[in-house]
């Protein structure tokens, strides 16, 4: 199974030099078990992976002569799939086409702020007129696509790069959602002219007509490791809002909300049917829960989820320190891209490129999320009477645990 449709660059021995970010000089894990393993033996290891969708190895699907050209033009990699659903009787199939777009910064962070934003755009670009050749629906950007990831240096000449929710990049993309047809999803540092000009972590929704449907607000807000994010916004006050567009219910889960089974929960409450985590994240804090995190909110609340991470590596003029006795360091280190779609039955897609832009493509029977929950009854099984009660307990100041001491403890035996 090979789904590429850009230009790949040689992989493993036949690369150049190992690529930065690469691993042993292979774009992705899948590639380096497909370069590497008989076809029999790829197959399973595929199986055991990836999962099965419908009993099958997810299909690769093939896309438009335009999208393949911009992707070796602009030397990104994109990557196409199908999930199925089985057929019903009494609904016909919702199959719409969903897009992720990863991508690196586009010119040096010591670059004049207007340069670098507009760099991006310009990179951009291509990678969503490629989707919307596509015929992709609903497509989402990376967290703070429009910026280098500067939170890392606690400097607060970077908070110049918020927006308010109707400016310069959110016209930008309107223009193309409008000519696409398409729902795009835009992650941004926002400025909140209406509230004292303060700054959050969001994303805005832009419907297919190029309306602004809403927004929401990060709610979960990092302090781990060089992720200060804290000195630039709080806490999201938006709750857990599902968009309903012409494509679909979505919601979006902004990175390090990742970790937080409660906050995929809520979504899922809500009614979602696709959630999208447009994260920043790098190799040496998070790649081992990378595939894990998303794939199971989407079993455990049976709907699809969109990861998202940016890559390469962002070197900010000042070096800056972290609290954790490291030495100081002028970047965060790898951000790994291996952007993918999981799938409420448990299969995914393979990730794209740990280090090139890249744009993944996957169509998806909106049916099977339903079809998930009444097989698995999950939702039907939750005890949401008795997480409601100690949840309620756990907030009280004299909240004690239920804990039931074995009275023998101390007990020599
Ligand atoms: N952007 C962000 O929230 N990153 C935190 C690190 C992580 O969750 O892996």
């Amino acid at each position: 199974m090979d789904s590429s449709n850009g230009e790949r660059p040689p992989q493993g021995e036949d690369a150049p030099a190992a690529a930065a970010g690469s691993i042993g000089g292979y774009e992705s894990l899948h590639r380096l078990l497909q370069s590497n393993l008989s076809p029999e033996l790829f197959k399973e290891a595929s199986r055991l992976l990836l999962g099965l969708n419908c009993g099958r190895a997810l299909e690769a699907i093939s896309l438009p002569e335009a999208t393949s050209a911009l992707a070796k033009a602009h030397n990104f990699d994109v990557q196409a799939f199908r999930f199925d659903a089985d057929k019903e009787y009494l609904r016909q199939p919702r199959v719409i086409r969903v897009g992720l777009i990863q991508n690196s910064i586009a010119i040096p962070t010591t670059s004049h702020f207007a340069d670098q934003k507009k760099a991006i755009m310009e990179k951009v670009k291509p990678m969503i007129d490629a989707a919307g050749d596509a015929g992709v629906n609903i497509l989402c950007l990376q967290e703070a696509w429009t910026m280098p990831f500067a939170f890392c240096t606690r400097e607060k000449r970077w908070c110049e790069f918020a927006e308010p929710v109707d400016g310069e990049s959110t016209q930008f993309l309107q223009q193309l959602a409008k000519k696409y047809n398409m729902v795009i999803v835009s992650p941004i540092l926002e400025r909140d002219v209406n509230h004292g000009e303060i700054v959050w972590n969001t994303a805005v929704v832009i419907g297919n007509h190029g309306n602004i449907i809403g927004i929401h607000r990060k709610n979960h807000i990092p302090r781990v490791g060089d992720f200060n994010e804290s000195t630039y916004y709080m806490e999201g006050n938006t709750g857990h809002p599902v968009f309903e567009t012409a494509y679909g219910k979505i919601g979006v889960n902004i990175c390090y909300g990742r970790h937080h089974p409660l906050n995929w929960l809520a979504f899922g409450l809500n009614g979602a049917e696709i959630v999208f985590n447009p994260s920043a994240t790098v190799g040496e804090l998070s790649e081992p829960m990378w595939p894990i995190e998303a794939r199971n909110a989407a079993i455990a609340n049976s709907y699809f989820v969109g990861s998202i991470n940016r890559v390469g590596t962002e070197v900010f003029p000042n070096p800056f320190t972290s609290g954790d006795g490291k030495p100081q360091h002028a970047d965060f280190g790898h951000f790994y891209g291996s952007s993918h779609f999981s799938a409420p039955d448990a299969s995914c897609t393979p990730s794209l490129s740990r280090y090139r832009d890249g744009l993944m493509i996957s169509d998806m029977d909106l049916n099977l999320c339903r079809q998930i929950k009444d097989k698995w009854g999950f939702r039907m099984t939750a005890r949401y009477d008795t997480y409601a009660s100690l949840l309620s307990e756990y907030l009280k100041p004299d909240f004690k645990p239920q804990v039931i001491v074995d009275p023998l403890i101390n007990k020599s035996a």
